[in-house]
């Protein structure tokens, strides 16, 4: 039985290969309870497929993954239903069904683990996701062709929160987006995670969402997690990429940037 203050994730010496490529070597990772964890490195540093060997759709050469305090590696998809039941993922570019409208896209996990589930239920049920979410009512039966990318990204976000998860794995979520849309997404990501009382494990390229919603950031580099903390503490860091990252021409803009809000709303308070 896991304690309250086990992580939620235990990542433990990951290796994934392709053919020659070392993607990870000794990857070790912790994420916490109820944190919203960002997952930041240059492109390629191998952060979709951690996500992947986390949730058990990459197996990696070598390592212990734990979710929830249960092992998810080397296990029948049988043996794992209960763990995934638990979490919600929204893939890269929301990854949405395009023969399915967006109501029957969020209700595909439902028939996934509830098959015998009454179909008004489902609809019910999905009906609320896409609302909780921010979309009209009115989204539901369209397709995905008729959603534009900010709806697109919302509707896989339903999708992720149809089974109600305690861990929330999204992909890039605000790729794509212009920066009113992605901070309304960051908004929603954080209001929802506070109301639902979830965990985020959330990959992102986005500065402006690392300043505003994470409690943590991990970065990847050298084929593993270099380093985790809030970003003050790896700011005060040494190493050459984490400090070009925070501390480049569009680091010092998001921070500016928060500082400005941070300002405003304190001289909306007075
Ligand atoms: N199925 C696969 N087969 C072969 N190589 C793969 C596969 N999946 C990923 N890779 C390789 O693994 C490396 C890491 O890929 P990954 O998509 O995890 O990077 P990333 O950090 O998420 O990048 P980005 O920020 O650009 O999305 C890349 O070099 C990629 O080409």
């Amino acid at each position: 039985m896991a304690a309250d203050n086990d992580p939620i994730i235990k990542v433990r010496g990951l290796k994934n290969a392709f053919g020659e490529q070392v993607v990870h070597d000794n990857l070790d990772l912790d994420v916490r309870r109820g944190e919203i964890l960002g997952v930041v490195g240059g492109s390629g540093t191998g952060k979709s497929v951690l996500l992947r060997s986390i949730i058990g759709l990459q197996p990696p050469v070598a390592g212990e993954v734990e979710v929830f305090g249960e092992p998810t590696l080397d296990r029948e998809e049988t043996e794992t239903v209960d763990i995934r039941k638990r979490w919600g993922v929204l893939f890269q570019g929301g990854a949405l069904f395009s023969t399915l409208t967006v109501s029957e896209n969020v209700q595909v996990p439902l028939r996934e683990f509830y098959k015998d589930l009454d179909p008004v239920l489902m609809a019910e049920i999905a009906a609320y996701k896409v609302v909780m979410t921010g979309l009209p009512a009115e989204a539901g039966p369209k397709y995905p062709a008729e959603l534009s990318g900010g709806m697109k990204k919302r509707a896989g976000l339903a999708r992720a929160l149809a089974l109600d998860p305690e861990l929330l794995f999204l992909d890039e979520p605000t790729a794509g987006l212009d920066p009113i849309g992605a901070a309304a997404f960051d908004e929603l990501t954080r209001s929802l995670q506070r109301t639902m009382g979830l965990t985020v494990f959330l990959i992102t390229h986005d500065l402006d969402t690392l300043y505003a919603i994470c409690d943590r950031v991990a970065v990847l580099a050298d084929k593993r997690v270099i380093a985790v903390g809030t970003i003050p503490e790896l700011l005060a860091l040494d190493h050459p990429w984490i400090q070009e990252y925070f501390n480049g021409p569009r680091g010092r803009a998001a921070t500016a940037s928060i500082e400005r809000q941070e300002r405003s709303s304190a001289e909306m308070v007075r």
